[in-house]
């Protein structure tokens, strides 16, 4: 097994002669301001969503332009072994033809990396006629879920890890979903370590004859994506409503089938819109939506913040860099902000933060501590290693930009610490991203497009 831990992983600590080796892409430093027009895949976000909502429907759904990624395919994998046809072509739309009966798997299912996956079809398996038994990558394991297994424990689904297992991995659960008092049905819910498990039992909570209300006990993060999951049930004739702070109710009732074509994902473009805010460039991303739920359009006001210039327009979203680039900085500004709602977007937007004029301070991201890798360690810790000053604080982090030297940046198996390497290797030569590849989570081909960005290649 690889330790993800940032601080263990492998190859951390500082190296002023990094060689290129299999393992490592060495990431390249442009000479001048980048130019292009990029289209980036759909949104793993709406692409989970859909899928698993097209499993409870009453009919045929189809996907246009959805991620096709690891994330995606892993979600695509466990609804086929949960009885439903999905079928997933390389270059066309996906579709989804729910069978009634949602069946027990013969074998665990697969997550993978996938926190949408497990969180989110943890609380539908109560749908099989058997237990279903959930697997995934070692990390994932230990990713927070405890709240979500109480709500749906209290819910009445048995949910037992394998005795001696470090993680909560693998994780079989078994029973119906069936509220205490069927005449109100409620839940409580502890969400502040993910805001997927209110999306999670909004899903289930279709499946109930009089649906649910899920009362969540503390702060839940990246509320955009509890929207998201709303916009989506509101799509396929689902009503929810929002009940006071930290509270909603769904109705209980089978979606109608959706075909629907998938935004671009806002958050894996940002990393290429940060290539025009470091090199003093122009990039734009074509097909942004006018109007969105997803937190990654929280990017085109942080950018503007950090002094580039953000265009919505006809063509897509443009982002003019300030011209001040050179090698080692951007002309960039430190900002403060609270990521709470866009927590997806801290690893790039801490890269351009080390590379800006002055300090930053970024909070509201704790729950960061929970997701791939704790992404605060795993940050401070790689950019320190190149001679970087970030300090982690309970809830973020502190940024003050220092000249950073070539060396290796470790990613901990997080496709975003791999994207905020990219975003460092704009400013800083010699930088040496290992496991680059892991990327391909939720952006497939990415060292390509990156390079084609940048001219590399045709
Ligand atoms: O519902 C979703 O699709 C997601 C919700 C967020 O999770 P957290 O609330 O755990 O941050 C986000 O970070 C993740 O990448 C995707
Ligand atoms: C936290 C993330 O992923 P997941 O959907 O696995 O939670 C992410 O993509 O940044």
């Amino acid at each position: 097994m690889t330790d993800h831990t940032p601080g263990r992983g492998l190859h951390s600590g500082a190296d002023p002669r990094p060689a290129a080796s299999p393992h490592t892409w060495a990431a390249p430093t442009p000479t001048s301001p980048v130019e292009a027009t990029v289209t980036v895949p759909g949104s793993k976000s709406w692409t989970n969503r859909w899928l698993p909502l097209a499993a409870l429907a009453t009919g045929t759904s189809h996907l246009h332009a959805p991620l096709d990624a690891r994330d995606t395919r892993a979600m695509a994998a466990a609804l086929r072994a949960l009885g439903h046809t999905v079928t997933t072509p390389a270059d066309g739309p996906w579709s989804v033809t729910p069978s009634p009966d949602w069946r027990s798997p013969a074998g665990p299912i697969d997550c993978d990396q996938a926190g949408t996956v497990l969180r989110f079809l943890a609380p539908l398996a109560s749908l099989a006629d058997g237990p279903v038994t959930f697997t995934g990558e070692t990390h994932l394991g230990f990713r927070p879920l405890t709240g979500l297994l109480d709500a749906l424990r209290s819910l009445g689904v048995r949910a037992q890890s394998a005795p001696g297992a470090d993680g909560v991995l693998p994780l079989t659960l078994t029973g119906r979903l069936a509220p205490p008092d069927p005449a109100d049905p409620r839940v409580e819910l502890d969400a502040r370590a993910s805001s997927q498990f209110v999306s999670a039992l909004l899903l289930a909570g279709t499946t109930l004859p009089d649906g649910l209300t899920i009362t969540a006990t503390g702060e839940v993060p990246s509320l955009p994506h509890v929207e998201m999951t709303r916009a989506a049930l509101a799509h396929t004739g689902v009503r929810t409503e929002q009940r006071g702070e930290g509270s909603w109710w769904v109705e209980g009732k089978r979606p109608d089938p959706v075909d629907v074509t998938v935004e671009p994902d806002l958050s894996s473009a940002a990393v290429f819109l940060a290539a025009a805010a470091v090199t003093g460039g122009r990039v734009t991303v074509t097909g942004w939506p006018e109007r969105t739920t997803q937190g990654g359009d929280h990017v085109r006001g942080l950018l503007e913040r950090m002094g580039a210039r953000c265009v919505l327009d006809a063509d897509g979203l443009t982002v003019t860099g300030p011209a001040a680039h050179h090698v080692g900085g951007s002309g960039l500004h430190g900002i403060e902000a609270d990521l709470g709602a866009c927590g997806e977007l801290t690893p790039v937007l801490t890269a351009l933060c080390a590379l800006a004029d002055g300090p930053s301070t970024l909070t509201g991201i704790g729950h960061l501590r929970g997701h791939e890798t704790d992404r605060l360690a795993a940050l401070a810790t790689e950019i320190n290693t190149l001679g970087g000053e970030v300090r982690e604080l309970p809830d973020g982090l502190e940024i003050t930009p220092r000249p950073l030297h070539a060396g290796r940046f470790s990613t901990y198996h997080d496709h975003r610490m791999a994207m905020a390497g990219a975003v460092l290797g704009l400013a800083v030569p010699g930088l040496l991203v290992e496991d680059v590849e892991t990327t391909d989570k939720t952006l497939p081909g990415f060292t390509g497009r990156w390079e084609r960005l940048l001219g590399r290649t045709t």
